[in-house]
């Protein structure tokens, strides 16, 4: 069988050098493309050697070439939805890690999913997933506690990062309202906002550093917490999960996956 021919959208950014380095050492897979923007001074450099490997004979380029199978895509919302409408002409398998889209950016990416198969989720972590069901089921047996339960949210990333809050804490945040049923969602506080209202899910973005990435989803009751917290210690857990979709999606029927699927959760 040959090796799953890999395209990298957004290779020379902190995660596309971390997924061709990933997928350069899989025995099933190759990089068989690093794209960049137009505008790049990566254009025409090695692949490989930017990513700290050596020369992998994997030239940074903006078009995908034909032969490609799947594309990984670790970049910025506007460069995504033009990656979005290649892929559905090509008919190619997309896994998308971009996150900060606007609603309508998100509609476009919703459109796609009858044409192509697509694998969208705002971390490609096996930690941080496992943690979204620990938080699924923690906010289920809360959710009735007669004195009521505050949940707070509070991630930690990169001073590089130029999203916020993180799409992850915004999962994290859709996945207690579809329990526990808050409406409110409070990002940061200041002032005099009063008393906390019950009906809320608050929300805390730091920027840090070199931090690769941390959540604490905090469920605050009257005499006891319970805190969730995941944290990052290097970019490979993203860059093995979304080489894990990518082998997962070329396997599928238009539509859309999430890692659930990718990990069998
Ligand atoms: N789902 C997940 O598991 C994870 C998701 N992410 C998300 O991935 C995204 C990228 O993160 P990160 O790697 O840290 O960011 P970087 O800024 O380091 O990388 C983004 C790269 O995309 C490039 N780019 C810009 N325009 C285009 C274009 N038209 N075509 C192709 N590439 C383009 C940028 O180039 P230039 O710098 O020249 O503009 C840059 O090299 C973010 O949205 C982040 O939140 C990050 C980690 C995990
Ligand atoms: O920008 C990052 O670095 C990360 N972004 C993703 C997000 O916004 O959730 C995932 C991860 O936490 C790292």
């Amino acid at each position: 069988m040959s090796n799953l021919k890999v395209a990298v959208h957004g290779a020379a950014g902190r995660m596309g050098q971390r997924v061709t380095a990933v997928t350069h050492a899989d025995k099933e897979a190759k990089v068989a493309a690093a794209i960049e923007g137009k505008s790049s001074p990566a254009l025409g450099k090695d692949a490989g050697e930017l990513a700290g490997l050596g020369k992998i004979d994997v030239p940074v380029t903006v078009d995908i070439p034909e032969d490609v199978e799947v594309v990984i895509d670790f970049s910025v919302p506007e460069a995504l939805i033009e990656l979005v409408k290649v892929c559905q002409s090509r008919k190619l398998p997309l896994v998308i890690a971009t996150t900060g889209l606007s609603p309508e950016q998100k509609q476009i990416v919703d459109n796609a999913i009858a044409d192509i198969p697509v694998v969208w989720a705002p971390s490609m972590s096996q930690a941080v997933n496992v943690t979204m069901e620990l938080t699924r089921l923690a906010s289920r047996f809360l959710k009735n506690v007669p004195e009521g339960v505050d949940v707070e949210i509070i991630e930690r990333h990169h001073r590089y990062k130029e999203d916020a809050p993180s799409g992850t804490a915004l999962r994290f945040g859709e996945i207690v309202s579809s329990e526990m049923g808050q409406t409110n969602h409070q990002h940061g506080r200041e002032g005099r906002p009063g008393l906390r209202p019950r009906d809320e899910i608050g929300y805390h973005a730091l920027r840090v550093g070199d931090n690769v990435g941390e959540h604490t989803i905090v469920f605050g009751m009257l005499g006891e917490t319970i805190e969730l917290s995941v944290k990052g210690s290097t970019r490979d857990s993203y860059a093995y999960g979304a080489l894990a979709a990518a082998k997962f999606v070329v396997k599928q029927k238009p539509g859309l996956y999430s890692m659930n699927d990718v990990l069998g959760l």
